[in-house]
């Protein structure tokens, strides 16, 4: 069969998602863009990690297909999935006295046949994936006695040691101080940029979002409410709609792209403390 660009990836056809009777996500069309970093935004509750716990196959959708390669997801075992996508879920739970090393090495398992050795290679991706965290140190360290942050890094690592060229990432940048944050979101726009890893991010800082991600998805109640290149998402009359807050968008002094400033308080709490000049510069109120 002749196979086309559109049977590489993942692509969510129609796709409803329910927990039990309550219906989350509904009519869900969404074609993840190879050799991109697309970020998935929107206000808590909108759906964002149901879409992408969807698209990493942990959960089966109502109604419509999400296909990888082509090919349903429902159809592919875990361990193929797991070759083709890795996820770093929100918030997950390791066994107590594993360590950094261990839950690194994890990341390797889709790629081991039954009784197949440990490799050089694996050792490769391994040593590769602390490097790229900033973790090598820690690497004995047992899990538990880890800041959040380091935690944090430990599992991002596990996820690159399983060399996929799909990354789900769900709110990577959670307990990490800003400085890691930016050095985690220039080490995965270099891995789309360089690697050509396509990876969904569930981002909560629109900002970062807007600078690290070539692509944009924003959520609202379990619907795209927009979508495409951050300079087409992130426009006030959209982050205001979906947000119910109003913003200004300024230019990113620093890279040029578009940046949301929230420009007022709710009419409740009186006028806002800092309001934004016509020139993008704050002002403190007088
Ligand atoms: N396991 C579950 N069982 C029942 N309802 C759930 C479950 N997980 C999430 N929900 C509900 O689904 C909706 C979407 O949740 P989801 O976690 O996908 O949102 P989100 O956009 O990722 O939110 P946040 O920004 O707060 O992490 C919410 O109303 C939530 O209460």
């Amino acid at each position: 069969m002749l196979r086309t660009d559109a049977d590489q990836g993942l692509a969510a056809e129609g796709v409803a998602i329910a927990y039990g009777r309550s219906l989350i996500v509904e009519g869900l069309d969404l074609a993840v863009a190879p050799g991109a970093f697309t970020a998935l935004v929107g206000p808590n509750g909108s759906g964002k990690s149901t879409i992408l716990r969807a698209l990493a196959g942990q959960l089966v959708p109502k109604a419509g297909t999400i296909r990888l390669d082509g090919r349903n997801l429902s159809d592919l075992s875990a361990k193929k999935i797991a070759r083709r996508v890795g996820v770093l879920a929100q918030g997950p739970a390791a066994p107590e006295g594993l360590t950094v090393l261990d839950l690194v090495r994890q990341g390797r398992y889709p790629h081991r046949s039954l009784f197949g050795r440990w490799s050089e290679a694996d050792d490769r991706a391994c040593a590769e994936a602390l490097a790229l965290t900033g973790i090598d140190d820690l690497a004995a360290r047992p899990l538990e006695n880890l800041s959040g942050g380091q935690r944090q890094r430990a599992w991002i690592a596990m996820t690159l040691a399983q060399e996929t060229g799909i990354m789900l990432l769900d709110e990577p940048t959670t307990f990490l101080d800003l400085a890691h944050q930016i050095e985690l979101m220039h080490l995965i726009a270099d891995l789309v940029a360089a690697r050509g890893k396509t990876v969904v991010a569930v981002l909560h800082d629109l900002n970062q979002a807007a600078r690290y991600a070539t692509r944009m998805v924003m959520l609202k109640g379990g619907k795209i409410a927009s979508s495409g290149r951050p300079s087409e998402v992130m426009t006030a009359e959209t982050v205001s709609q979906v947000f119910g807050l109003a913003v200004t968008i300024i230019t990113d002094p620093v890279a040029g792209t578009p940046m949301c400033i929230p420009a007022a308080r709710s009419p409740a709490d009186g006028p806002p403390l800092l309001q934004i000049g016509h020139e993008g510069t704050e002002t403190s109120r007088s």
